[in-house]
């Protein structure tokens, strides 16, 4: 579905040569979770995503970044395959984004949760599991699988409520808690924690470590949030359609001098408009929040 126009002298095909045998160096260097380059999307007559270069490792909790409309959830979709008018390179767990193999290896969770009303929390999870493990000696794993999934998100003592009679965040909780029904790989989760009051937030960023370090998945978390960043591995910081960095939290604050990721972002907003006005002095510290 993508890879347009994919350059072999600079951007090789990681399908292509993928079998560890031909270079054994590859081992050390294990396939990203996420690679792009020159990454494009246009929508509405409007370049949306603007020739980004990144890679996503695996095992960590990478952040995206940036304030609403940059982008977040366009580059979401271009990486689960649902986004039209995608140009340039988009690797997943080593194929094309979109590639019918990489379904059940991703876990999606929109910003607007999808779940029927009129089931309960576990008659939601049960559907849904049984499409991903149909037939009968699958039953045992669909129980325990539909059982861990409703902990995982904190909704057990919920799990025979209708899930209509849910709030927003808990009904939130349940698109999460299907998507990790699988154990996907990797989960991209557009912006999970909007609505949800700070208990629920810090439980939430605690499972997103725990799914990373001892189920060993890949996150890619958007926020327009700027203290979550904090608590990513890796961040990606967009505006406009652009990325501003790619860095760990650690790195950025020191790299830019900074106490906050917050802060570092406005830096390097500023540093980006003098460079876009051909000058070196910075500009004075940006006004507009980072949210
Ligand atoms: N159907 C469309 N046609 C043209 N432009 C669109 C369309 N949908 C979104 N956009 C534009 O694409 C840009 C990126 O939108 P996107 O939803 O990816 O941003 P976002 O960073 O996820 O925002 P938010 O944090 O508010 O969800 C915005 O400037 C938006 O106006």
């Amino acid at each position: 579905m993508m890879n347009y126009g994919r350059d072999p002298a600079t951007d090789p095909d990681p399908a292509a040569d993928s079998d560890p045998a031909a270079d054994p160096a590859r081992d050390a260097t294990p396939v990203p979770a996420v690679h792009a380059h020159d990454l494009t999307v246009v929508r509405g007559g409007h370049t949306v995503l603007d020739s980004l270069a990144f890679d996503v490792p695996r095992g960590q909790i990478t952040g995206l970044l940036g304030p609403s409309g940059c982008g977040k959830s366009t580059l979401m979709r271009a990486v689960v395959g649902t986004q039209a008018k995608v140009t340039g390179t988009l690797d997943v767990l080593g194929h094309p984004a979109g590639d019918p193999r990489l379904r059940p290896r991703i876990g999606y969770v929109t910003q607007d949760p999808s779940v029927y009303d009129d089931l309960t929390v576990r008659q939601n999870l049960d559907y849904f599991a049984a499409v991903l493990h149909p037939g009968r000696a699958a039953r045992a794993l669909r129980r325990d699988s539909v059982t861990r999934a409703i902990d995982d998100v904190d909704l057990t003592g919920h799990a025979d409520v209708l899930a209509g009679n849910l709030s927003g965040g808990q009904r939130s909780r349940v698109s999460l808690a299907v998507a990790l029904l699988g154990s996907p790989e990797l989960l991209v989760l557009d912006e999970p924690t909007v609505g949800l009051d700070p208990v629920l937030r810090r439980d939430l960023w605690n499972l997103f470590h725990t799914i990373a370090g001892d189920r060993g998945a890949t996150l890619l978390v958007s926020s327009h949030v700027m203290d979550e960043a904090e608590r990513c591995h890796r961040l990606l910081l967009m505006r406009e359609g652009r990325l501003l960095a790619d860095d760990a939290p650690d790195a950025l604050r020191d790299r830019t001098g900074s106490a906050t990721v917050e802060e570092a972002f406005l830096h390097l907003v500023d540093e980006a408009r003098a460079t876009a006005r051909g000058t070196r002095q910075p500009a004075p510290l940006a006004k507009e929040s980072a949210r």
